[in-house]
């Protein structure tokens, strides 16, 4: 157990049980659907109860556990592929700027690398201020891979209201700020970077007593391979210039929100010359360069010219975005914001340009004294703080370790000492997450398009009556076989199959051989298997059919076609863990690790089954079109299918592709050359579209949404800064904000969670930033360290009920919406979103969702018609294929006997959407 939660659990309050369940994170590896007697779904154990939010990828419900006491938990179901999110992005990259430079591995879903890292990362990471991931169900035979979390029922932290003032007191600010200090040293020791810290990432406890980390979908671990490598102890944790330096070519990607970047991880997109002032485009109080258009002074390293070389991208990155994130919570606006909401312009204002405080900051409206404050003055330790996290020189800002012993977050803490000890990351172990932990992070994706899925669609028809059946709980039991201890524990204990040093590592050429091996084995086993559910007669029709499509199972084939796809069939990169079920053939069929959770290894007759049942779903059958740069191929792109396919699989690793990096150019150089000559940067009329603005942002495929969301918000009248700044955090009422949940769910019933709260039993009645006086600063600057006085306790707003609005920008966008009911359904999430999920939702967004619908909708479909006709042929297999396997292998399980109704996709409701 991570030391950091449970030595810093609170001990006073006997009755207090901090969310901490024992053990590691299961990985499931079979799903099962059933709907409870009022129609509720439920997937495995949990019963589905309503819809939390909606990510770029895949919606999050909160559910029971029925197994824990009907425990909350928050399930995240995220599609594996998305086809028609990619042909979305494809109808965005479209308004791109063309560059015959683009590489092809840019046009495709990055998608599945970013699930396996984001699960990947969570599966380690164990701490207080960290949402803790509990179980992954992984069922290769389904669309989707759900990441069952702890909920944190307090949602996100509102930090403004609609006119940008800030609605958090300076306490409550403190404590939030001093919470991500806490989670974010912890992931730093860990060696994973988090670059996208940022408020709607913060999210609440029931209790709102302290916040916890969120989101890690762009977060970065490769770090912690190097610490290993290092040995704990031979790094300086707070060191920016630290020697081990992080790979570029992936924190180089712009991931992270742009108002929340880090000067260093821009720099390459500014101008080496000096900006011009913002203050003449200003149009809104709440911009910086409205109150002071001041280039950086004494205090503030200027970058771009000043600054030649580039420098390192380190875990400061958080840091800097913590330092943007104190401050919009302090003053209810960014502190750095272009006035047209050029991507460009901000990021030569975050490069080039000071910051100003408000005069008020938190809505108790505590004097600040400005940028250069009295040192006596109430707001001198706050400002004083922020400069050192909103340094844009790298080497001169702030470490966690250092901010942690500031005296503004030591003030309310009774023994600061004892809470530094307790608190310090070095008691937690450190993690190392592998390459091949993130491979099996997730189960390989199944792609179908082209030639290819046809093809594999009319062998899938052929033996589309002869699946066989799933494990269900009609078999024979076994012993410790028990309904709900599916899954294998993640603990490297019971790995089956140790990752091959790289040395013993086969080279392409051998893979290959191997591929075709395995592929002479896996025919051979399907040719010989006299398993009674496959019937003669159809093996005689498969026979006869599979001849007249030249494929001799038990032979390697000659035809090339066959060859690609049969050396698909035996990969690595495909089929990993059946690879790894193979291996685990010979042994016994369940065990026990050490914590007493059974493991169930499917034996080799289940294996066989999966074997032919996975043949029969050739058609999604595809080596990962974004495993390299220079094979991956473009399943848009008809000139290239052939060769990639020629290839054999390759092994996935973390070397994403810096996709975002390329268009970001592109889209920045053509806005320059657009804009830019002419001088001023306020000519360029319209500068980047939301469009090219949103393709620069992180995950290309998360761009469909980000960019639907940009274009029709900006009708919706929504402020710019929560279409622009990704962050939320928009309180409509602000009374809602000083309030707990005002669901019906928000009782805390027995079994609901409860979580560590590290210095809630310090938290004593906070002093205020009235009470750290300039001398404790001083005194801290010296070195000596804090002593500050116990204050009061947390504000009576942290008793308060929770607002209940979602930002806008969390929301699905009205183009999202209407693809989904022009029949493109989901430009991103892939779930379909009904009425009743609307209702469900507490966006502010669906304000004036029918606004325009009818105009947006024929456009939409103009554009994707335009799009689609690309791959007519394609589009109508996708139609048909995406859910074809389980609709029609669901039914035979469990639910046909059991429910008249229609079977179960997944939480997207989209089935019970067609049954009624
Ligand atoms: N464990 C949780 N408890 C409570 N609410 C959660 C939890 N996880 C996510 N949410 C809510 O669900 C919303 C969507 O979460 P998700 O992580 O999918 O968002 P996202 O970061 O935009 O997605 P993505 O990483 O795919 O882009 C969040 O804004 C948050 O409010």
């Amino acid at each position: 157990m991570a030391a950091s939660v449970a030595d810093s659990g609170p001990s006073s309050d006997s009755s207090y049980l901090p969310f901490d369940p024992p053990g590691s994170v299961r990985v499931t590896e079979e799903l099962r659907y059933r709907y409870s007697d009022d129609r509720r779904p439920i997937v495995n154990q949990y019963l589905r109860s309503h819809r939390v939010g909606k990510g770029q990828h895949g919606e999050v419900w909160v559910c029971w556990d029925m197994n824990n006491n009907r425990r909350e938990v928050a399930i995240k179901a995220v599609k594996r592929v998305n086809p028609r999110a990619e042909k979305l992005n494809l109808l965005r990259r479209r308004n791109l700027p063309a560059s015959p430079h683009t590489p092809l591995t840019d046009k495709l879903s990055s998608l599945e690398q970013k699930i396996r890292k984001e699960i990947a990362i969570m599966k380690k990471c164990r701490h207080g201020h960290i949402v803790r991931l509990l179980e992954v169900i992984d069922d290769k035979l389904n669309e989707r891979i759900y990441m069952v979390m702890e909920y944190l029922s307090g949602g996100e932290i509102k930090w403004r209201n609609e006119l940008n003032q800030p609605v958090l007191a300076v306490d409550q600010c403190r404590r939030i700020c001093r919470d991500v200090i806490l989670g974010l040293e912890y992931l730093h020791y860990q060696g994973i970077i988090h670059r996208d810290i940022k408020p709607a990432n913060l999210l609440w406890t029931a209790d709102r007593q302290m916040v916890k980390i969120t989101d890690f979908g762009v977060s970065h671990f490769s770090y912690a391979q190097r610490l290993a490598v290092a040995g704990r102890g031979q790094v300086a944790l707070d060191d920016p210039n630290d020697p081990i330096l992080l790979d570029d070519s992936d924190l180089s990607k712009r991931a992270g929100t742009p108002p929340f970047l880090a000067p260093e991880v821009i720099a390459e997109y500014t101008s080496t010359e000096p900006f011009p002032s913002m203050s003449a485009s200003a149009t809104s109080s709440t911009l910086l360069s409205s109150r002071s258009g001041t280039p950086v002074n004494s205090t503030t390293t200027i970058r771009g010219s000043a600054t030649p070389h580039r420098q390192p991208i380190t875990k400061a990155i958080d840091v800097w975005a913590l330092g943007v994130t104190l401050y919009c919570l302090l003053f209810g606006h960014i502190p750095f914001r272009a006035a047209d909401s050029s991507e460009y312009v901000l990021y030569n204002i975050i490069c080039n340009n000071d910051w100003e405080p408000d005069e008020k900051m938190g809505c108790d409206a505590i004097p600040t004294g400005g940028r250069h404050p009295d040192p006596n003055s109430e707001g001198y330790v706050v400002v004083h703080l922020l400069d050192r996290f909103l340094q844009k020189d790298v080497s001169k800002r702030i470490g966690l370790g250092e901010a942690k012993r500031y005296p503004w977050f030591l003030s309310d803490i009774p023994e600061p000492e004892e809470w530094l000890r307790q608190t310090s990351p070095s008691k937690t172990d450190i993690v190392m997450v592998t390459d091949k932990e993130t491979e099996k992070a997730m189960t390989t994706m199944r792609f179908s398009w082209g030639w290819h899925k046809r093809l594999t669609h009319g062998i899938s028809s052929l033996l589309r009556n002869v699946r066989p059946k799933r494990i269900s709980p009609s078999r024979p039991r076994r012993h410790g076989d028990d309904e709900n201890q599916f899954g294998v524990n993640s603990s490297p204990a019971i790995t089956f199959v140790q990752p091959k040093p790289a040395s013993m590592r086969t080279s392409t050429h051998e893979g290959r051989a191997k591929s075709k091996r395995r592929l002479v084995m896996h025919s051979t086993t399907l040719q010989n298997d006299s398993t009674p559910n496959i019937a003669q007669g159809h093996q005689g029709s498969m026979e006869k059919k599979m001849k007249s499509l030249k494929i001799r199972p038990s032979q390697p084939p000659s035809d090339p076609n066959v060859s690609r796809l049969t050396s698909r069939r035996g990969s690595d990169a495909l089929f990993p863990s059946r690879d790894m079920h193979g291996a685990s053939c010979t042994r016994p069929s369940s065990s026990r690790n050490s914590e007493g959770t059974t493991i169930v290894i499917p034996s080799p007759a289940e294996e066989r089954t999966r074997h032919r049942f996975s043949l029969s779903s050739m058609k999604y059958w595809r080596s990962s079109p974004h495993r390299t740069t220079s094979q991956a191929s473009s399943p848009l792109d008809t000139s290239s299918v052939g060769s990639s396919q020629d290839k054999a699989p390759q092994q996935t690793v973390s070397t994403d592709v810096n996709i975002t990096l390329r268009r970001s150019e592109e889209v920045l150089r053509h806005h320059r050359r657009e804009c830019m000559p002419g001088g001023a940067h306020d000519s360029c009329e319209g500068g980047l579209t939301a469009a090219r603005r949103a393709s620069s942002w992180g995950e290309p495929t998360n761009n469909a949404e980000e960019v639907t969301s940009l274009t029709s918000g900006e009708h919706d009248g929504l402020d710019e800064d929560a279409l622009f700044l990704g962050a939320g955090g928009v309180c409509n009422d602000p009374s809602t904000l000083v309030s707990n949940l005002s669901l019906g769910f928000s009782h805390v019933a027995e079994g609901t969670l409860r979580h560590p709260q590290p210095e809630r039993l310090h938290i004593g009645p906070g002093i205020g930033v009235r009470h750290v006086s300039h001398e404790s600063l001083s005194h801290y600057d010296a070195g000596v360290g804090a002593t500050a006085t116990p204050g009061p306790g947390p504000s009576s707003s942290s008793q308060s009920r929770q607002s209940q609005l979602r930002s806008a920008t969390t929301s699905p966008s009205p183009l999202h919406q209407l693809a989904y009911e022009s029949g493109v359904e989901e430009a991103s999430g892939g779930e379909g979103y009904d009425d009743d999920l609307d209702s469900d939702s507490d966006s502010s967004f669906f304000r004036d969702k029918h606004q325009r619908r009818e105009e947006q909708a024929a456009l939409l479909r103009s554009q994707v018609n335009r799009s689609y006709s690309d791959d007519e042929g394609e589009e109508e297999s996708d139609e048909e294929d995406a859910p074809i396997e389980v609709r029609r292998r669901r039914p035979s399980v469990l639910l046909a006997a059991t429910s008249p109704l229609p079977p179960l996709s997944d939480f997207s409701d989209e089935y019970n959407a067609r049954s009624t």
